[in-house]
């Protein structure tokens, strides 16, 4: 029989066949645009377990110390994939027996108790499976997400302003987070249940009617390939809804951030428009997609269903023939339950393949994020004087881009006061953000204490830091949190030393839970200058040896200046300062003012030497001087 199957298929009756219907479907598809290879489709379970095992080894390390339980929960599942192919079996065999013409209701009892009592069990065990499963995959989305998180801490801002924008990693942390989260849970067990019960029912089946298993293998593979083909359109739709959940989050958080300027144009109708484009994008892309993939998915998952009537028909052929001579009246009951198991969980494995497919783009979008270089160096052994020298730096935003800073030095003395002026775009914010290490210098050397910033630990730089900038963020938190940002560890009374000092008193004392109210869009809203002094007094209690301000009392009235940089000369003694200004006459008496032009320094000295020497800071200042007269008319 097995000689006159084999001649069959290789005398190539089967390619014959087979292959108009094949050369139908691939035309059909290739009109569609899809790419496709005759003999790839069979790569399609080697390709399926690589990408497993690349998932899986992608897993392991996030799973630490729950590596055990997830283990323990695949164990369970073997044992629950086994005792799942029991009722069939005992059924079928039960079955054999009454067909046989067995009329004694003990022989049948057994396999009834059998099967019942593996009914039980197997709920017990799926239930202790499912939970060690569920248990250890969020354990393991929780590590994910918070190396994303670590790693975007890590990354220069370069990287974060770039390609991976707020809304794409909010995606990636979110959205991936969740795939990821569901296919280490639910495909991966899944999957893994399905193969184990379907190899037991197979050889079960094979011990029937060993043509069983050749039926079984045709109809999967048949419905691998289908699967195949549906894969670059899978591919395709899951792309691109990834790609407009990005975009629909980008301008949900625009529209929300900036609806009062969209309001003030009167633009808030073009800007709804935007969004709705993008929301109708993602319904368009959800609309194509889902019944094409639906459609495709569920004529792959059909094929199998015809195992059962496919290997009666064959079995019934051979008998018919004499290939074969077996009991088959008495066996097909038995096969026929074992068939109709056995393609359940297949039918259930395919269903998983292309929601795997989500768990797949979700590892590959998150290791393409993780594998972006973090900032190197390791140093933090910076001594007590920290001397800050920048010498012959360069920088650029990016790969061919006009140098932002060119050939720039200048050295500033631990204790001493160092002020850069310039015109507006000139760099100034720029040059300590690579200070910071925020981005990384394309040329040249900047040193702290002797040692070049490129080597350090970029949180240890950090730590001995504080910035106030022109722009104030803060978090959707209580004030008392958004001030502990600066010393979480902090005490009552140096808490209220610095509200003191930042004059904050007064508005602590009108907020209604004062302290503990809540900022942000579900609680008060703060004034620019409010703002700006809680960042003050973040960096009061931050207490760093390296104060840096940049434009740091821009949004406050002149009384409120006032008695700030009296606050902050108090803080300024003893520290390295670096203060970046607009106005001019907040810097004269730094201990050096550079004058910054273009990415360089044009001109340097103290207040009273740059005047004498008449250049643009003598402009900038004749100018602010002239604009002080100016009023309306
Ligand atoms: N993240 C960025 N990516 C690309 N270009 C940037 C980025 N940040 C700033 N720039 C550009 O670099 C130049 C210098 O900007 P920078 O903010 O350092 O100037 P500045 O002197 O501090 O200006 P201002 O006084 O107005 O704050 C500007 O032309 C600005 O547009």
């Amino acid at each position: 029989m097995w000689m006159r199957f084999w001649c069959w298929t290789k005398g190539g009756s089967l390619n014959v066949a087979l292959m108009p219907i094949w050369s139908r479907l691939t035309g059909r598809l290739r009109a569609c645009g899809l790419p496709m290879k005759r003999r790839a489709a069979f790569a399609t379970t080697h390709q399926r377990t690589h990408e497993m095992i690349e998932f899986f080894r992608f897993l392991w390390p996030y799973l630490a110390h729950q590596q055990g339980r997830y283990l323990r929960a695949l164990v369970l599942t073997f044992f629950e994939a086994v005792l799942a192919t029991i009722p069939p079996l005992s059924v079928g065999l039960g079955l054999v027996i009454l067909i046989r013409g067995s009329a004694d209701i003990r022989d049948v009892a057994p396999y009834a108790a059998i099967c019942f009592l593996s009914v039980i069990l197997r709920t017990f065990v799926i239930q202790h499976a499912w939970r060690r499963g569920i248990f250890a995959g969020d354990h393991a989305a929780e590590a994910l997400r918070n190396r994303i998180v670590e790693h975007m801490r890590n990354v220069p801002l370069g990287v974060l302003s770039g390609r991976w924008s707020p809304a794409r990693l909010a995606t990636l942390i979110v959205e991936d987070g969740r795939w990821f989260n569901e296919t280490a849970v639910f495909f991966l067990i899944r999957i893994f249940q399905g193969v184990v019960a379907t190899v037991v029912l197979a050889l079960m089946a094979a011990w029937f009617a060993p043509v069983a298993l050749i039926v079984l293998i045709v109809v999967t593979a048949a419905s691998l390939l289908v699967i195949r083909v549906v894969k670059p359109i899978g591919k395709r739709v899951i792309r691109s809804r990834n790609d407009l959940l990005g975009q629909a989050l980008l301008r949900v958080g625009e529209f929300a951030d900036g609806i009062a300027v969209f309001r003030a144009y009167g633009q808030s109708g073009n800007a709804r428009k935007n969004l709705r484009a993008t929301v109708a994008n993602l319904h368009d892309v959800a609309l194509d997609g889902a019944p094409a993939l639906i459609f495709l998915q569920q004529i792959g998952t059909a094929f199998v269903s015809f195992a059962g009537p496919l290997a009666v028909t064959v079995i019934a052929v051979l008998q018919l023939r004499g290939v074969t001579e077996f009991a088959a009246g008495a066996v097909t009951p038995a096969l026929l339950l074992t068939l109709a198991a056995a393609t359940t969980f297949i039918a259930g494995i395919l269903r998983t393949l292309l929601p795997l497919e989500l768990g797949n783009r979700a590892r590959i979008n998150i290791s393409e994020f993780l594998s972006t270089p973090e900032l190197p160096g390791d140093r933090s052994d910076f001594g007590q004087k920290l001397d800050i020298a920048f010498k012959d730096v360069s920088f650029s935003y990016g790969p061919g881009k006009e140098a932002t800073i060119s050939n720039l030095s200048f050295q500033a003395d631990p204790g001493s006061v160092t002020a850069i002026v310039g015109p507006s775009g000139a760099g100034k914010s720029t040059l300590v953000s690579l200070l910071l290490r925020f981005h990384e210098r394309t040329g040249g050397a900047i040193k702290l204490a002797g040692i070049d910033i490129s080597q350090a630990d970029p949180a240890a730089i950090q730590a001995r830091m504080s910035l106030v900038s022109q722009d104030v963020h803060l978090f959707r938190d209580t004030l008392r949190t958004n001030l502990l940002l600066g010393d979480p560890d902090a005490s009552e009374a140096r808490l209220s030393e610095v509200i003191g000092a930042a004059r904050l008193t007064e508005l602590v004392k009108a907020l209604p839970d004062g302290l503990d109210t809540m900022l942000g869009d579900t609680g008060r809203t703060l004034s620019g200058g409010e703002r700006q002094r809680v960042a003050i007094a973040r960096a009061l209690l931050k207490d760093a040896p390296i104060l840096i301000l940049d434009e740091a009392t821009s949004a406050l009235d002149p009384i409120t200046e006032r008695a700030i940089q009296d606050a902050l000369a108090a803080l300024e003694a003893g520290r390295s300062v670096i203060i970046i200004a607009h106005r001019l006459h907040t810097v004269v008496d730094a201990d050096q003012i550079l004058v910054v032009d273009n990415g360089q320094i044009v001109e340097r000295g103290t207040h009273d030497t740059l005047l004498e020497n008449g250049g643009l800071y003598g402009r900038l200042w004749a100018a602010q001087e002239k604009a002080t007269g100016w009023r309306l008319r």
